[in-house]
Formats: C-alpha cells, sequence, structure tokens
C-alpha cells in the first residue's frame, strides 16, 4: 500500500458535481485528497491522475461506512478535514413504500456522517488547536420543511443538529460546522421552463456554481473560532415565502 498519506482532505461522493469541485480545489492547493465514490465515473480517473486517492464506498448499508473507515485509517493517520458532501435527492413517490424512502435518507445523510465521525474522529485529533474540520452539507430545506422532499428534509435536519453535538464533543481541536446550501447547480437535463421557476424562488435568481461553496469551505477551515454553526448559501431563498 505504499506510504501513509498526510492528513488528507476526506471528501465523501467526490465524483461529480460540488463533491468533485472541492476534490480538485484541494489538489489546486496541493492537498492531499481522498475522496469516496460509489458509481467509477471518467471524472475518478483523473482525479487519480492528478494524485487524488479514490476509494470506492457504498454507505447504503452500515458494513459499507464501517469498511470504507477502515479503508481510510489504512491509508491515513491523520486527517486534515472530513467533508460530508455524499448525498440522495429523493422526493417521496406513490410507488415506494414511504418507509423505504425515509430509511435510505436517514442511511446517507446521518448513519454515515454520525458513524464516520465517531470512526475517524481520533485521525482529526492530536493536531493542536482549531487544527482540524468536519463539514456536514445540510439545505435550505432544514429551517422550512419540503412538500416533496419530506424524508430528505427530516434527515438533513437531522444531520443539522450532529453538526452542534460533534462540535461540542471534539472542540477545540476540530470546528464542525455545516452549509445549507439553496439551488448551487442545475442538472444538464433541466429544461428552461424548470430552470426560470426554479431560479425564480430564490432573490438572487442565479444557479451560483460550485465556487460559492468551495469560498465558505475555505473560510471555514481557516477560521480558529468558528464552530457549531450552519451557513446558509441560499440566495434569500427562505424569504421569497
Ligand atoms: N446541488 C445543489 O443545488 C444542492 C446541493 N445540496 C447538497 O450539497 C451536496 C452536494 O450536492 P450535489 O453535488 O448536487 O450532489 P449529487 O447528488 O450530485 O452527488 C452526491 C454524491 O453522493 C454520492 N452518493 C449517493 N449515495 C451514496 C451512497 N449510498 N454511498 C456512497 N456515495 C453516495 C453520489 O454517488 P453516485 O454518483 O454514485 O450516485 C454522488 O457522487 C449534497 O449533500 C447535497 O444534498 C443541497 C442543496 C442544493
Ligand atoms: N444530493 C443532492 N441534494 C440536492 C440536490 C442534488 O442535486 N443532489 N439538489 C437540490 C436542489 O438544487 C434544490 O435545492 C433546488 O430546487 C437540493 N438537494
Amino acid at each position: 500500500m505504499g506510504e501513509k498519506l498526510q492528513r488528507p482532505v476526506l471528501i465523501t461522493g467526490g465524483g461529480r458535481r460540488i463533491g468533485l469541485a472541492l476534490a480538485h480545489h484541494f489538489l489546486d492547493e496541493e492537498a492531499p485528497v481522498v475522496v469516496s465514490y460509489r458509481t467509477r465515473y471518467e471524472a475518478i480517473d483523473i482525479l487519480e491522475e492528478r494524485g487524488a486517492t479514490c476509494l470506492q464506498a457504498d454507505f447504503s448499508n452500515d458494513e459499507g461506512i464501517f469498511a470504507f473507515a477502515e479503508a481510510v485509517r489504512s491509508r491515513c493517520d491523520g486527517l486534515r478535514a472530513i467533508i460530508h458532501n455524499a448525498s440522495v435527492w429523493e422526493a417521496e413517490s406513490p410507488e415506494v413504500p414511504r418507509q423505504d424512502t425515509l430509511a435510505r435518507m436517514l442511511q446517507i445523510h446521518v448513519h454515515a456522517p454520525y458513524l464516520l465521525n465517531h470512526e475517524l474522529a481520533p485521525l482529526l485529533r492530536g493536531y493542536g488547536h482549531a487544527s482540524s474540520d468536519i463539514i456536514h452539507f445540510t439545505d435550505y430545506v432544514v429551517e422550512r420543511g419540503s412538500d416533496r422532499h419530506m424524508a430528505y428534509a427530516a434527515s438533513k435536519a437531522a444531520l443539522d443538529n450532529l453538526t452542534r453535538s460533534f462540535a461540542r464533543m471534539l472542540a477545540p481541536e476540530v470546528k464542525v460546522n455545516a452549509i445549507a446550501p439553496g439551488l448551487i447547480l442545475f442538472y444538464e437535463e433541466d429544461d428552461a421552463a424548470f430552470r426560470q421557476k426554479t431560479l425564480n424562488k430564490s432573490l438572487m435568481k442565479i444557479a451560483p456554481g460550485e465556487k460559492e461553496i468551495i469560498d465558505l469551505v475555505s473560510y471555514l477551515m481557516t477560521s480558529c473560532y468558528v464552530t457549531g454553526r450552519s451557513f446558509a448559501v441560499d440566495g434569500g431563498r427562505p424569504l421569497r415565502w
């Protein structure tokens, strides 16, 4: 397996979109990076060519989460940060039993970060005051609930709450914060009508792209005082209702 990595930034779900952009950002900064991926996109080959360590992981059951934690421990003696990006935006649907939707949402947004933080906390500790970070990606719906994504919103709300518990548990060595995005990115297949309707839901009326998230992650990782807080990146969306 070779030498162990020097305190990499660990990003879950780093194979596409925001997680992928974060991985490239840290590689640009010459920071060591570990990403988890579920689907092996071409983007993973490129990350590996750039020096990232990419570990296949499926968090849809607890065994997959524990196996990933063990894989990280076997490659790293320490971690600079854990960024919990992996997520599924699943709506309730009449064809799917509600309990299955709820279980999947809790699995990816609560079991995975809760278990990984406990499993990997020893790798974040021991480097001094405010020297490590955990960042949870939640959602602006944590504040207001959701009509179409009720289980998703509830699971992200639980993750928001875990932010404060882990901040208490791991201070003062590890800062633990949440980022609560509104619309950041569209999907290529989103049509013009959907895009316009969605843009109109915020005050700022743009899909800002990954840079807004990268800038906030950089700020949080630079701070030596900010912990246990949630940061909205939502274009003022809650004010539109
Ligand atoms: N994009 C946006 O506008 C918004 C994003 N957010 C939050 O920001 C974060 C990033 O968003 P975005 O880039 O759009 O996320 P995506 O939904 O595009 O990607 C999430 C990643 O998580 C991975 N993942 C999903 N389920 C599992 C699993 N069971 N095991 C392992 N990995 C898994 C996916 O892998 P695979 O590709 O294999 O499915 C994917 O790579 C998320 O937490 C999201 O909820 C919040 C509000 C708005
Ligand atoms: N895991 C994901 N979570 C969310 C996504 C997404 O694509 N993947 N998208 C959104 C929306 O953009 C929404 O906030 C705007 O209508 C929410 N969560």
